[in-house]
């Protein structure tokens, strides 16, 4: 259809019959009258575009084709807006320039953004802002060469921040809507202002910061109603709103709960009595299923049943299978309290599915922790215990995958310490990752995300908090990328085992535990011939292989990076060795295959038996044992690498010898040389 509206705007005859009119200030007051009728907004634009080629007037041509692309993406007619988008391609094909090459490019990452692919948004963004060279954007003005507005430029940035928030890089996320804002300050633009206040206190809420998160949503709303822009102040009063319903639900003393539960009441009923709120549907039933929860929370099941009729009501004929799922959870709930279990927990299940099956993970969790909830209070035990076995498989799944795309995030940005701040902060942090993903994705098309933290707390308020407790425990006990232990449950391991090898020592046992340090041999080098991922899945496949080779007793850590721990129990010197080198053949005795090529990887091991000292050492320190094999990896890398070193004491006998020769006070090479310390090595 719209090829056939080009082929009859190009027919000459057509031109000379259609008026001259001012098509620029048309074209305003197209976009002010049907401001909020997408419609018939689409229609005057077609035909401003029809117009302005007769007229040749290429300017108004390319802003009306944009503007109608872009509308075409907020009423998420894909479809339409490819046909469209082919006509702008079209247009740029015949008159080519830079300016319409970015407008179309920023096109796709607002489609793009819509339709949440926000690692491919992040790259051709990126990829954007370097073609267009806007590395100093303090030096760019409007009036540059290619005249592509700042503000625009700023959208990129913005459109990026959201993206990187999509994906769990919050602080990536704050520094460019503080980028982006700066920009829109200096242009003056306040409702884009306004609307990085919004997203910075989304990401603040994403992150639990829910104090900064309202004083930036306040600036918001202050903006909004001085531009007298509604929808962004119902936006933002909406998300106030839900802010309150988190203060509240965090809150422990019964003053705050009160008080902030009363401010999100009264917001919510300020916005819904608002007449102009009908010309909003999506934020209407945003605000309707706010009211629904605080009066189901409440425990007003009357007056949350009849709010959740007006939002059904709200939402008929709007198709969005997603949101009506969201709905129907409320209702859930609400047939819950009425002690109508097996309906709910249908209709739970019916949410679970459909999310699980679009890929929806952040909701299939949520949905999963209603499941477990529904089940522990119908006391069905093992239901339960089922449901929250698939919540803790699919909370790893989503936080490999996040994990994945973080670190790609981070490799475009070709910004390494960034990228190990990332994992690290991930990686030691999986409560509050888990929290953080949990909470993806929606505020970027619903203020609903709250619910998640609501929800999780309403059922952690009904005691399946320990069961989770303890599988949180045992995830933050985990290394996210190699599976094996992490320090913190070498820690809280290692005490253990030395009071067990103690208390043999007063047994007479000759009991030991090896403490032996591993590092993976000229690793750098692999990372930077084969890539970061390769690197990965070396440490993926030697953690395996170290998981193999000791017995399910002894103690396996990532330690970090590509140095791992073991502690395992040994009696005497000669199977000590032994047990070094199985470790060590397990791992250079075969090559590993990563993505389908062969590699040697070897591994350098630095070791020290404890106890060390046979008469003293009444409290000792394992991390001076730890040191000390430190130490001896050191002697072995120096020595050639792939190879072992062993510390084993032969002469030192005073309670503070070790300390002191970690101190350096005796230095270990001195120690080594009066043969204090005796180094056994691999052959
Ligand atoms: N792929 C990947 N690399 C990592 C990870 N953590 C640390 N590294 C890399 O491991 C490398 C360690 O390098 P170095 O400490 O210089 O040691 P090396 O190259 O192994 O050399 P030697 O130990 O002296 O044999 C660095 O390049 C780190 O970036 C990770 O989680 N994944």
């Amino acid at each position: 259809m719209l090829a056939g509206l080009i082929v009859s705007l190009s027919n000459a005859s057509l031109a000379q019959q259609m008026p001259n009119a001012d098509l620029s200030s048309e074209l305003n007051t197209a976009l002010e009258e049907h401001e909020n009728s997408p419609d018939q907004l689409a229609q005057s634009l077609k035909f401003i575009y029809a117009k302005a080629i007769l007229d040749n007037n290429l300017y108004i041509a390319e802003q009306a084709l944009y503007l109608r692309a872009l509308n075409l993406l907020y009423a998420q007619q894909f479809d339409e807006y490819q046909n469209w988008l082919a006509v702008y391609k079209s247009f740029y094909r015949q008159h080519n320039n830079a300016k319409t090459k970015f407008y179309i490019e920023k096109l796709e990452l607002t489609r793009l953004f819509y339709q949440l692919d926000s690692l491919s948004l992040i790259q051709r963004g990126e990829a954007l802002l370097q073609e267009y060279n806007v590395q100093d954007l303090s030096e760019k003005t409007d009036q540059g060469e290619l005249s592509i507005h700042i503000t625009d430029i700023a959208d990129v940035i913005n459109f990026i921040g959201l993206a990187e928030q999509d994906l769990g890089s919050y602080d990536s996320a704050i520094e460019r809507f503080t980028n982006a804002l700066e920009i829109y300050e200096r242009s003056g633009d306040k409702e884009k202002v306004a609307v990085v206040y919004g997203n910075i206190a989304t990401v603040n809420a994403a992150i639990g910061d829910l104090d900064t998160a309202m004083e930036y949503n306040e600036k918001s709303i202050e903006i909004s109603l001085v531009e007298e822009s509604i929808y962004g102040y119902f936006q933002n009063m909406a998300n106030q709103a839900s802010y309150n319903i988190s203060k509240k639900n965090i809150s422990s003393d019964g003053e705050s709960k009160k008080f902030y539960r009363n401010q999100a009441e009264s917001i919510l009923l300020d916005v819904k009595n608002d007449d102009r709120l009908e010309q909003y549907p999506r934020i209407k039933s945003d605000i309707l299923y706010w009211l629904t929860y605080l009066y189901l929370d409440d425990g007003n099941l009357t007056l949350g049943e009849s709010y959740l009729s007006d939002l059904y009501k709200s939402i008929e004929n709007r198709g969005e299978q997603g949101y009506l799922k969201q709905v129907k959870e409320l209702e859930a709930y609400l047939l819950l309290e009425k002690g109508n279990f097996n309906k709910a927990l249908d209709i739970y299940q019916d949410a679970l599915s459909f999310y699980l099956d679009n890929k929806k993970y952040d909701k299939a969790l949520v949905t999963l922790q209603d499941l477990i909830w529904a089940t522990e209070r119908q006391q069905d035990h093992e239901k339960s215990i089922d449901y929250l076995k698939q919540y803790v498989d699919l909370m790893g799944q989503v936080f490999n995958e996040k994990r994945a795309q973080v670190l790609a995030v981070e490799q475009e940005k070709n910004n390494a310490k960034l990228r190990e701040h990332k994992i690290a902060l991930l990686a030691e942090q999986n409560r509050s990752a888990e929290l953080k993903i949990a909470n993806r994705n929606l505020w970027l098309k619903m203020s609903s995300v709250i619910a998640v933290l609501i929800i999780l707390i309403i059922w952690l308020r009904l005691r399946v908090k320990h069961k989770l407790s303890e599988q949180y425990q045992k995830m933050s006990y985990k290394d996210a990328l190699t599976n094996v232990g992490n320090r913190l449950f070498f820690h809280e391991h290692i005490e253990r085992e030395l009071a067990k090898v103690l208390r043999a020592r007063d047994r007479q046992s000759d009991q030991r535990l090896a403490l032996i340090i591993l590092d993976i041999d000229h690793f750098k080098a692999f990372n930077d011939q084969y890539g970061h991922d390769a690197g990965d899945r070396v440490l993926i496949e030697f953690a395996a292989r170290l998981n193999s080779s000791i017995r399910e007793t002894d103690l396996l850590a990532r330690w970090g990076g590509e140095e791992f721990v073991i502690a395992g129990n040994v009696s005497n010197q000669q199977e000590t060795s032994n047990y070094i080198n199985r470790i060590l053949t397990a791992i250079n005795s075969k090559p590993f295959y990563i993505a389908g090529k062969k590699h040697s990887i070897s591994c350098s091991i630095g070791a020290v038996a404890y106890p060390f000292f046979t008469e003293a050492e009444k409290e000792p320190k394992w991390t001076s044992l730890l040191t000390l094999a430190d130490f001896a990896l050191y002697r072995a890398k120096n020595t050639g690498r792939n190879r072992w070193c062993l510390f084993e004491n032969t002469g030192i006998k005073q309670h503070d010898s070790l300390q002191a020769i970690i101190d350096q006070k005796v230095s270990v090479e001195q120690a080594l040389l009066s043969k204090q310390i005796t180094a056994i090595e691999s052959e």
